[in-house]
């Protein structure tokens, strides 16, 4: 199902022109905080990557075609609690600049990244589920690159065979990097909470495959 313009407004945050930034990202990745999860699976939390990402998260939320997809699971239909946009190639994202964040992202870390999905998160009910993104059907090892805009909300990973999970507290900007076998070994969410949150998005790069 596709969502109507009208559905959105209510969300968008009131940006006042004068504070308008230039958005910029940390080509050094200066800030980066590298997790080892394991031997072969890592995290990486590059805070503050993103300057200006309110502006970001403004022309974000206006541009991109809002979906809100379900699934079947057993017998029942699942509305998913957020809202989604894909673009399989990245020259139809909804803004220019999403294209050099990839083009970035991808020399840094050794990948090309053409395909990105954006989650819309409305309040602090919507999440995501724990979960491997495909891309660790394909692929034995990958870097998935998320960039958060917006609300400050908890990214956790965790075994996928269970065990403790990592908490990462994500604020607008920043920039987290799953690598290795994280796709294959471990699970990653952004659940619910209690405390009230505005609206955040996450712009999620899926590599593609190395020939
Ligand atoms: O919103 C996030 O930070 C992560 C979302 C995610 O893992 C996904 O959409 O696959
Ligand atoms: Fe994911």
């Amino acid at each position: 199902m596709t969502v109507s313009d009208d559905a959105i407004p209510a969300l968008a945050v009131q940006g006042d022109l004068f504070d308008a930034v230039e958005s910029a990202v940390d080509e050094g990745f200066t800030t980066a905080e590298r997790i080892e999860l394991d031997g072969t699976s890592w995290i990486e939390h590059v805070h503050g990557w993103l300057s200006g990402s309110q502006q970001v998260f403004d022309d974000v939320l206006a541009a991109a075609g809002w979906e809100h997809r379900s699934r079947w699971m057993y017998s029942q239909k699942v509305i998913e609690p957020r809202l989604t946009a894909e673009y399989p190639d990245v020259d139809d994202a909804p803004l220019p600049m999403l294209r050099t964040v990839a083009a970035t992202l991808g020399s840094h870390y050794g990948a090309s990244y053409r395909s990105l999905w954006i989650n819309l998160y409305r309040t602090h009910r919507d999440s995501t589920s724990w979960h491997g993104d495909t891309v660790g059907k394909t692929q034995e090892t990958s870097i998935v690159p998320v960039l958060s805009l917006g609300a400050t909300r908890r990214f956790l990973i965790k075994p996928a065979e269970g065990g403790r999970s990592t908490s990462l507290t994500v604020v607008s900007g920043d920039l987290v990097v799953m690598g290795g076998r994280a796709q294959r070994d471990w699970r990653h969410s952004v659940p619910k909470q209690s405390t009230p949150a505005g609206p955040r998005i996450s712009v999620n790069f899926a590599p593609e495959p190395t020939p």
